[in-house]
């Protein structure tokens, strides 16, 4: 028995390796080729070089006249120099011009035109006098225009062949944005895991139904469902299931055939119907950890079979949270291909004490703010591990360490936010 106690701790992993045991097996990532818009929120599977140089030709960055520099070199206020305005070059237009200029000529353009070749400087055209003799333009300037003023070079932002972007890197608006300006339309990036989510429970009603007595509206299959597409996954979420051993290890058995990750919620701890880890253990699967030390949500565990994936979170409302933000987050995040798929820690001080002493690293849902150059964490009230109303209130997860009698008001904690990345 104690053997078996035992063997059991040394299976009650740390959250550290709890999420280091997930990540090691994200197994091979696969790429596919999708179109831009599709490749939002997604990870590129390889460097992506620029196909041209940006700007891609010689333009003018402000609408004006494009000069020779050395045409302007003693224009003063006293001595004005008078250029012919000689062509004019729109966006999008060749740079053309009646070659070969004569000295003191000048060319119309606007922002984005090309400058003709023998042109090195642009006037905005705020800072001349632009008039006409007969039918013949002519602007006037009272100060020299230095060489390479206004003008934008071929491949100044980006010469042709260079990483644009890095295998890894989180295709956002501003890099979907990157791609399209090179004339990119198609990026390679990692395949979406596919995930099945299961909730398990007698108990459990759907929302949108009338609520029986005893019973609770099923949320934590929404909540886990939620998380899984803002994190890029591709997600079936199953009704409720009864905490009936047989249909349990049939439904799993079923959800491995389809996706690269089964999550269960409820049905995980050591109650007489709790029949997760019996269903996985009864299907042959591996245990990486059978409980994690972490409050809540000590009885998560995780199993894998034939490089599928099984995370049975906690019951609890907001253990099943902290397991999705601890746990499930940087496990899809590294089968995503995420470059640093951990939550982003950084320190704050408590802003009210957190009195619930406790053997196990104890995570809380707080508000966090910043105060005299300093991050400062309030614990919601109405924390209790069943209780979920207060959980929109919630901007970051802060953890309190293990032990002790729970931690001071002003005392240093890690924390990460919880607003959608
Ligand atoms: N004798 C012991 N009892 C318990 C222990 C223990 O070590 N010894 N651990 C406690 C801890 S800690 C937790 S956490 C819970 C976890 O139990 P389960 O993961 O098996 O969850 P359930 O018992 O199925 O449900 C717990 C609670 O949450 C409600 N629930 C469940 N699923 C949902 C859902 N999808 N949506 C909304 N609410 C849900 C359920 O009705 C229960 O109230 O065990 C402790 N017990
Ligand atoms: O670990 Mo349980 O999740 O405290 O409520």
């Amino acid at each position: 028995m104690a053997a078996i106690q035992e063997a059991e701790a040394a299976l009650a992993a740390t959250v550290e390796d709890a999420v280091e045991r997930l990540c090691r097996q994200a197994g091979d990532l696969s790429a596919e080729t999708v179109p831009l818009p599709e490749a939002a929120g997604r990870y590129l599977a390889q460097d992506c070089a620029s196909p041209i140089p940006i700007p891609p030709f010689r333009r003018a960055a402000m609408d004006g006249y494009a000069v020779r520099a050395a045409d302007t070199a003693e224009a003063s206020p006293e001595r004005p120099v008078r250029l012919t305005v000689a062509a004019e070059v729109r966006a999008g237009e060749k740079a053309w011009f009646p070659a070969p200029p004569e000295k003191g000529s000048a060319v119309r353009v606007f922002t984005g035109s090309p400058v003709p070749e023998a042109f090195d400087s642009v006037v905005m055209q705020e800072t001349v006098v632009r008039y006409e003799e007969g039918m013949r333009p002519f602007v006037r300037l009272d100060r020299p225009a230095p060489s390479g003023r206004h003008i934008a070079e071929a491949g100044e932002d980006c010469a042709a062949g260079a990483v644009l972007l890095k295998r890894g890197t989180a295709l956002g608006a501003k890099e979907i944005a990157v791609l399209a300006s090179f004339g990119i339309d198609r990026a390679a990036v990692y395949r979406r895991p596919s995930v099945v989510v299961l909730p398990i429970g007698d108990e459990l009603e759907l929302p949108g139904r009338p609520l029986p007595p005893s019973r609770v509206y099923e949320a934590n299959g929404f909540m886990t469902e939620a998380k899984l597409r803002l994190l890029g996954a591709d997600v079936r979420r199953l009704p409720p299931m009864p905490d009936h051993p047989a249909m349990i290890g049939r439904c799993l058995e079923q959800a491995w055939e389809e996706a690269d990750l089964v999550v269960t919620t409820g049905g995980a701890s050591v109650g007489k119907y709790d029949y997760v880890k019996w269903a996985a253990e009864t299907a042959g699967a591996e245990p990486l950890f059978k409980k994690v030390r972490m409050r809540p949500g000590t009885p998560t565990s995780a199993y894998v079979r034939g490089g599928k994936t099984l995370i049975s979170l906690s019951g609890n409302p907001s253990a099943c949270f902290a397991g999705l933000e601890l746990l499930v987050k940087p496990y899809v995040w590294s089968r995503m291909g995420r470059l640093n798929p951990r939550n982003d820690w950084r320190e704050g001080r408590l802003a009210a004490a957190v009195e619930k002493p406790c053997p196990y690293p104890r995570y809380i849902r707080s508000r966090a703010w910043m105060e005299n150059g300093e991050w400062r964490l309030l614990p919601l009230a109405n924390d209790r591990s069943g209780n979920i109303a207060a959980f929109a209130e919630a901007d970051a997860l802060a953890v309190v360490p293990a032990g002790g009698g729970g931690a001071d008001a002003g005392q240093t904690v890690r924390w990460f936010s919880l607003v959608e990345q």
